[in-house]
């Protein structure tokens, strides 16, 4: 299988190391299109398979996958409109784009969208995808082969919900960097150095996290594990539900969502 990567940042570069170190793309099957050609190259594509002119990339490639940043795709959809063919097929990982409008700016049928996360560098991700309806089930399997190198995939019928995938799991990464920083930030403030406040905060995640993965119980029943009755996890939690953290979250993801649907229209 040929693969085209049209924008070489951060999914870009993910994608096509997913791709080939699960062997299921062989590094010269790999075609990138770039806006200058890079000085050094990372991993086993080769250099002539990198161009800056899509007419080299895209006849070669038989998934072609869109991975520049929403706001750079109308100036990229211009250079590369009718270019495509009707057994090519085209994913997607743009936030907010709609699979009509790919399709409407680029003259691209088979279209798949998705939504992964930055931990598919580790193939830890987790990507929900859904796809056009002129897409057979031979195609679909196609994409969530590749996808699922970099980790977990969802697929949805319903569109509207990868804009809530990437509210979700898309942006989620940032949120919990977000909150182990605040945590080792108050660590620090309790007197322990920036690298232990990071140990401490680092494996109390893991450890929560794995605890959770092995386990049947529901979120509310592992916090009652932690926090015993006029203890110190408790008072910690009333705080966090005095100032509606739960509530904050909801209103943090649902302006995401917002935005999603923002870089799309
Ligand atoms: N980062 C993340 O965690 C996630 C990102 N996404 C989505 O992935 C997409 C890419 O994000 P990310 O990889 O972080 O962004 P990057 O900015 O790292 O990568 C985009 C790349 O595309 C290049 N580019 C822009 N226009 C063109 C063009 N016309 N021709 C060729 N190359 C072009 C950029 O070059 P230059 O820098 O020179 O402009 C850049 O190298 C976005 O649409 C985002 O919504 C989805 C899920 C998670
Ligand atoms: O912040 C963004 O717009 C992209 C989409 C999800 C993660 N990064």
């Amino acid at each position: 299988m040929k693969i085209a990567i049209l924008g070489y940042g951060n999914m870009g570069k993910t994608y096509a190391q997913s791709f080939i170190n699960s062997g299921v793309v062989k590094p010269a099957d790999v075609f990138v299109l770039c806006k200058r050609p890079p000085l050094i190259i990372n991993n086993t594509i080769p250099f002539e398979n990198f161009s800056t002119n899509s007419s080299e990339v895209i006849p070669n490639a038989d998934v072609i996958i869109l991975s520049v940043k929403p706001q750079d795709f109308p100036e990229l959809a211009k250079s590369i409109s009718g270019k495509f063919n009707d057994n090519q097929l085209v994913l997607s990982v743009m936030a907010g784009v709609k699979m009509a409008s790919i399709a409407l700016s680029t003259g691209a049928s088979k279209i798949v969208r998705s939504m992964p996360n930055v931990a598919s560098q580790i193939g830890m991700g987790m990507t929900v995808f859904s796809a056009s309806g002129n897409i057979g089930m031979e195609n679909l399997m196609i994409v969530q082969n590749l996808l699922n190198t970099t980790g977990k995939s969802l697929y949805v019928s319903d569109e509207d919900k990868i804009d809530a995938a990437t509210a979700v799991s898309g942006s989620g990464p940032a949120y919990v960097f977000y909150f182990m920083e605040a945590m080792m930030q108050a660590a620090q403030k309790l007197g322990f150095t920036e690298s232990e406040a990071e140990t401490l905060v680092g494996q109390t995640f893991m450890g929560a996290i794995n605890l959770q993965n092995g386990s049947s119980l529901n979120g509310r029943e592992l916090i009652a594990k932690v926090a015993s009755k006029g203890g110190t996890t408790e008072r910690a939690l009333a705080v966090m539900d005095n100032a509606s953290v739960t509530e904050i979250v909801s209103k943090a993801i649902n302006a995401a969502n917002q935005r999603a649907r923002e870089l799309g229209s």
